[in-house]
């Protein structure tokens, strides 16, 4: 097995700290993404739309091993653009790494393909998956993991794992943070949707690279992990609220202190969000208060990752408190007054 890999998403936010962790442990690395925003040595880059067969066929030469990390934005809410991407683009990959000769495909999953807006708590991967999901994003990465893990097949030397992270943060983290600082000056940070005892699984970005990283490495034929889902986060449930008021706090801004009913502001998510899609031949707005995000905010949503602890020998590397000193620290820019 070489030691050149494939990262497809390696631009973006998790895709990147891959990328850095992989030429730390002495691989070297293709990048295939839609857009090139950095240069590093032992990186090589290959710009194009993953759903281009003959654009991605150069980026795996020579390549035992692909990381597919690229996804469009759930915030783009676009059915059209994750049914390309997520689904037909995902066939595409699978198509391209066994034409190219790849013998081991990571996918980044979510721990959201089981997630319909209702408590779960300590989940384990054999949940079914979303009956109901509640956005484009969610049922497409649904799609795209039974692709991959579907694909896994030992005869013809094509092995394959997904991993299912859950609320990623850390420093260039283009979502989380960014959406709550927009929220915070917008003043619209200022209630707690529900009584605030939710728990759920934030995940630091380190902790998300170190599991894909094990479970490429563990991936044989022989291994549990063929054509398996293991759930990686901090195995540090936290309260949303809390989670999130540390990060306001931590950048200078007021935590939410006023309580709104989880149904209430539910409903009337739910009657935007339909709004928003009525009108959208004539104006475009994006409410903040998506339906999805509300869920996330008023429900338990945490993870077992006992499977991934068992099979891949994956313990978290970075706790809670540290990310989320480390996180703060590197958003100078967003601290109130900036
Ligand atoms: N962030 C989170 O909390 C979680 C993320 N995940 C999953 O992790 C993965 C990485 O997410 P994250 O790093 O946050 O996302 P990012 O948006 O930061 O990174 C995704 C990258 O993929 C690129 N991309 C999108 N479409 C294409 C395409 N058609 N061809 C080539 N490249 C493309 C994006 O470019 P551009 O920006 O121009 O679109 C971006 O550079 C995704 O699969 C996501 O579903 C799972 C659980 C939680
Ligand atoms: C209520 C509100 C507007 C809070 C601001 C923060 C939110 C933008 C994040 C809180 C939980 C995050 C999250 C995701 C995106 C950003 C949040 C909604 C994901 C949907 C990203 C993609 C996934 O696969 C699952 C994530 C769950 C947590």
């Amino acid at each position: 097995m070489n030691k050149r890999c494939a990262v497809i998403g390696g631009s973006g936010f998790l895709g990147r700290h891959l990328v850095e962790k992989l030429l730390d442990r002495g691989y070297s690395v293709s990048v295939f993404d839609i857009r090139q925003i950095y240069v590093l040595p032992g990186v090589t880059f290959h710009q194009g739309d993953l759903c281009d067969r003959q654009a991605l066929l150069p980026a795996l030469k020579d390549v035992s091993l692909v990381f597919h990390c690229a996804s469009p934005a759930p915030a783009s809410d676009d059915r059209g653009l994750f049914e390309r991407v997520n689904i037909q683009g995902t066939r595409t990959v699978i198509q391209a790494c066994i034409e190219a000769g790849v013998q081991k495909m990571v996918l980044t999953s979510s721990a959201s393909v089981v997630f319909e807006g209702t408590d779960i708590k300590n989940g384990r991967e054999d949940l079914p998956y979303a009956k109901k999901p509640i956005d484009y994003y969610t049922e497409t990465k649904i799609e795209q993991e039974k692709l991959v893990l579907e694909a896994c097949d030992k005869e013809k030397g094509f092995l394959t794992v997904a991993i299912r992270p859950h609320g990623i943060f850390g420093p260039r983290d283009p979502q989380l943070v960014p959406i709550l600082v927009d929220t915070a000056r917008r003043g619209k940070m200022k209630f707690i949707i529900g009584d605030g005892t939710n728990l759920v699984d934030f995940t630091f970005v380190e902790n998300v690279v170190h599991g894909h990283i094990l479970a490429a490495e563990r991936l044989r034929p022989d291994s549990p992990a063929c054509g398996k889902a293991y759930h990686i986060t901090n195995d540090e449930p936290v309260r949303f609220w809390d989670f999130m008021s540390e990060v306001l706090v931590g950048l200078g801004y007021a935590a939410p202190r006023y309580h709104l009913p989880y149904f209430l502001v539910y409903g009337l998510a739910l009657l935007l969000w339909l709004l928003a899609l009525i009108l959208r031949p004539l104006v475009s707005f994006k409410p903040t208060f998506t339906p999805m995000r509300v869920a996330l905010a008023g429900t338990h949503h945490y993870y077992c990752c006992d499977r991934a602890k068992q099979d891949l020998g994956y313990k978290p590397v970075v706790g809670l408190k540290d990310g989320i000193t480390r996180t703060v620290q590197s958003y100078p820019h967003l601290r109130k007054g900036a």
